[in-house]
């Protein structure tokens, strides 16, 4: 191990000895998934229509219009945008991936292999069924009950390595699982797959609502294809959650050194100022090896259950958040392409023009910027731009319809944050609302910083609370990144956020806390509703008291 590996915090670790026996654990997410307040499909089942309505009728059309989809990502189906929340497994082989999934599900799904070989040779999606039978990758890329009609694009090598394994499981009632074949290491994991692994795990990592990367403390080994397939996963960072399996398999000092070895190669690969939330445990169902961890491994795996358990209820939230981010970027793929196909000449010298528009893509990316005041964030990268564009004349390009821009415009800043206020546990914001429907709270008095609108106390936070908890890190913290979807689907304007922000996060530390999180959704209400002019400073009130 490397010497700056040790000097990473290690986890709290208890000293006391604890009995080995541990019980099998009965359907672990089961108990919580009836009884924990999963929400079923029913209760979302009119904003998912909504979506679906927004999405085929408002984004759908500029899709089409400027090829969206041979540049970024296929057209969404009605499949894809009901689809239960998706959980990702990806690990180097022998990890215990397929252990881990049969542990959750307190059975075998069909077609199930675990040995200390590399066993699964597949992607496997294992769904709810009242039989338990596979469909194999070529029957299920077609069906169009199922979201995985736009993996066809991999071609027939990989959908032999495709299949859906129906088990009948309460835990999968709300949840799908992707088992993933093992990451080998060298030429084996390159030449040993006939299609493209990587492109596969990024395909997968976009839809799924979290990605849990599995490693052996036993044997903790992250090779360069590791890393490949670990680098797939970027954009997708907030849902990435790390579990270092079979950490019973060594000593409590031991684990110490390889949670610290992990974390360091971690921070070299995942690049995010942020780190991971790790789970480490023992995710089967045999007694432990060593127990002088037992109970920080039995906290673990309660946190990693409860993670798991909080899916299907947030999913709709990430879903919404997924599709305005979708939008955002058709938004300016369909600028940018209509902007290259201006820039052609009428007659004369298309080819010069297009190698030199091509060449240049960057800065003419950063035109767009400014003259549409778009993000970065949003743009795609140049070179795997650069590389799709040269398939097409840039003439044929659709010219900008400016009409079918501003429906979007409007899908954004109307239509979806609509369907947020939908979601069935956000509150009115001010209680004072119910009031007098026609008078903005405290209209008489925006910025004294005396009314309502800036008192903390009045804000109801319930909705917020359960968004907050679909970003929020271990530390009870959220990133920018992780805030930025959510602050954006409000349909507040970029420049009013930047204010939003600089307000809410008044510990200035570049991350949110809950209470943060709180007003800074509670401002952008105030702004989308225009009850107020946001304050330059942020009023005493609207810290919480004990905070003070
Ligand atoms: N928590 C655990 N502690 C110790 N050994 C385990 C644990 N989980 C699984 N194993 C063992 O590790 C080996 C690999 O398990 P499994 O086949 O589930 O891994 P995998 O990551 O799915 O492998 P592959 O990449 O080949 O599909 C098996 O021998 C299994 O019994």
């Amino acid at each position: 191990m490397s010497e700056s590996a040790r000097s990473v915090a290690p986890p709290p670790l208890p000293t006391r000895s604890i009995t080995p026996a541990r019980a099998k654990s009965a359907t672990p997410l089961t108990s919580g998934s009836k009884g924990g307040g999963v929400s079923g499909k029913a209760e979302f089942a009119d904003i998912l229509e909504g979506l679906k309505h927004i999405y085929k009728n408002k984004i759908k059309p500029m899709e089409q219009t400027y090829s969206f989809e041979q540049f970024h990502s296929p057209y969404l189906t009605d499949a894809d945008i009901d689809a239960k929340p998706m959980v990702l497994i990806i690990g180097g082989y022998s990890t215990g991936k397929s252990t881990f999934v049969k542990h959750l599900l307190d059975k075998e799904y069909p077609g199930l292999h675990i040995g200390p070989e590399p066993t699964t040779d597949r992607f496997v999606a294992v769904m709810n069924g009242a039989e338990e039978r596979i469909i194999p990758g070529n029957a299920a890329a077609v069906s169009a009950e199922m979201p995985f009609t736009s993996i066809q694009r991999f071609g027939s090598q990989f959908l032999q390595k495709f299949q859906v394994s129906f088990v009948n499981s309460p835990v999968l009632e709300n949840l799908i699982i992707i088992d993933t074949p093992g990451i080998l290491s060298g030429e084996k994991q390159r030449i040993g797959r006939s299609y493209d692994f990587t492109s596969v795990v990024e395909w997968f990592a976009g839809r799924a609502d979290l990605i849990l990367l599995l490693f052996d403390a036993h044997k903790l080994d992250i090779s360069d294809e590791f890393k490949n397939a670990i680098n797939a996963l970027k954009g997708n960072d907030e849902k990435i959650r790390v579990v270092l399996n079979k950490a019973d398999m060594v000593t409590g000092q031991q684990l110490l050194r390889v949670y610290g070895a992990l974390m360091w190669s971690l921070g070299k690969i995942l690049k995010t100022p942020e780190v991971s939330r790790v789970y480490i445990g023992s995710f089967w169902d045999q007694p432990l090896n060593h127990a002088d961890c037992a109970t920080l491994l039995a906290a673990e795996q309660r946190d990693l259950l409860a993670d798991l358990r909080a899916l299907p209820r947030n999913a709709i939230v990430r879903k919404i958040n997924e599709i305005v981010k979708r939008t955002r970027m058709a938004k300016v793929h369909a600028l940018i392409i209509s902007h290259l196909r201006k820039e052609m000449p009428g007659f004369f010298g298309k080819k010069d023009k297009q190698d030199d528009l091509i060449t240049n893509l960057e800065a003419e990316f950063m035109k767009l910027e400014r003259l549409h005041g778009l993000v970065p964030g949003d743009f795609p990268d140049p070179d795997r731009f650069r590389e799709t564009l040269a398939m097409f004349k840039l003439e044929k390009f659709a010219k900008l319809d400016k009409k079918m821009i501003d429906i979007v415009d409007q899908a954004l800043s109307v239509d979806f944050p609509k369907l947020m206020q939908e979601y069935p546990t956000a509150q009115p914001t001010i209680a004072a609302m119910e009031r007098n429907p026609f008078e903005a709270p405290g209209a008489a008095n925006t910025s004294g910083g005396g009314d309502e609108l800036w008192r903390y106390e009045q804000i109801s936070r319930k909705g917020y609370v359960d968004q907050f908890r679909t970003i929020a890190g271990v530390d009870g913290k959220a990133s920018g990144a992780a805030c930025k979807p959510i602050l954006e689907s409000t349909g507040v304007e970029t420049n009013v956020l930047a204010k939003v922000w600089r307000l809410a996060d008044w510990t200035k530390d570049g991350y949110l806390d809950l209470d943060e999180f709180v007003v800074a959704m509670h401002l952008c209400n105030v702004a989308k509703k225009g009850w107020a002019e946001l304050p330059d400073v942020l009023p005493q009130t609207l810290i919480p008291q004990r905070k003070c």
